[in-house]
């Protein structure tokens, strides 16, 4: 239950805002220049915005004091994770594969980072998936089922039906991702009651290419939606 206290105050709640999948410098300071809170970047070589360990390290350490950094994989190694976040330092692994809890619980104690595991939602019934990961990870982070034939689980620039997340306890501690754009945040945001969101094709002309406009339009848009604490 919400303290009374902050019930009181009246005072909007902080909404945090990632803007995932930077692999160039130029864009990674478009996200910072913005506001971003974390940065996102992807290991998956399947991905267009997929970046090498090297690139990885050189963006991280461009972030580091000014946004925590989330490194994305998909199934990976504990030998790529290790590799990565050597490198990198990361703040958060954010697990987008087919990971168990068994996983997230192991890989939560082995890198001692935050860990935000990936459910995707399609239906209803969906929503439950989350349930065995609300104990071992840090946060659950709600994407899109993926299209048919999508090659890549998740940065598919689609939205699932956020009434969906209506009836979730509002102490989880959830993300929203999938498809979320500058003109959909506000109401993605005043729909689920999230405290956090988090978008890649949403601020990109292209599939990998960011657009410093869309990317600075989305962290100021986000931060309009914030929730105050007397609407949760
Ligand atoms: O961005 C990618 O390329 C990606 C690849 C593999 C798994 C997840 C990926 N992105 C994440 O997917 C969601 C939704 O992205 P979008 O806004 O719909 O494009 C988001 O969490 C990205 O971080």
């Amino acid at each position: 239950m919400r303290s009374e206290r902050v019930k009181e105050a009246g005072a909007a709640m902080s909404l945090e805002v990632k803007i995932c999948g930077l692999s160039e410098p130029r864009t990674l300071d478009a996200a910072l220049d913005a506001g971003a809170d974390v940065v996102g970047l992807v290991s998956f070589p399947k991905s267009p915005r997929h970046v090498s360990v090297e690139q990885a390290a050189t963006l991280a350490a461009r972030a580091r004091g000014r946004a925590r950094v989330a490194l994305l994989t998909v199934d990976a190694t504990d030998n790529l994770i290790a590799e990565l976040v050597a490198a990198t330092m990361a703040d958060i692994l954010q697990l987008h594969g087919q990971e168990s809890p068994e996983r997230v619980r192991a890989l939560r104690l082995i890198f001692g980072r935050e860990v935000w595991k990936a459910v995707p939602i399609g239906e209803a019934a969906d929503v439950a998936l989350a349930q065995p990961y609300w104990d071992v990870a840090d946060r659950v982070l709600f994407d899109a089922r993926p299209p048919a034939g999508a090659s890549l689980p998740g940065g598919n620039g689609v939205a699932f039906d956020w009434r969906l997340l209506a009836d979730l306890d509002p102490k989880q501690s959830f993300v929203l991702s999938g498809g979320l754009t500058p003109d959909s945040v506000v109401e993605a945001v005043q729909t689920t009651r999230a405290r956090a969101v988090d978008v890649s094709s949403g601020v990109e002309r292209g599939p990998g290419v960011k657009d410093p406009d869309l990317i600075a339009a989305f962290v100021t848009r986000a931060r309009s939606a914030a929730v105050s604490s007397s609407q949760r």
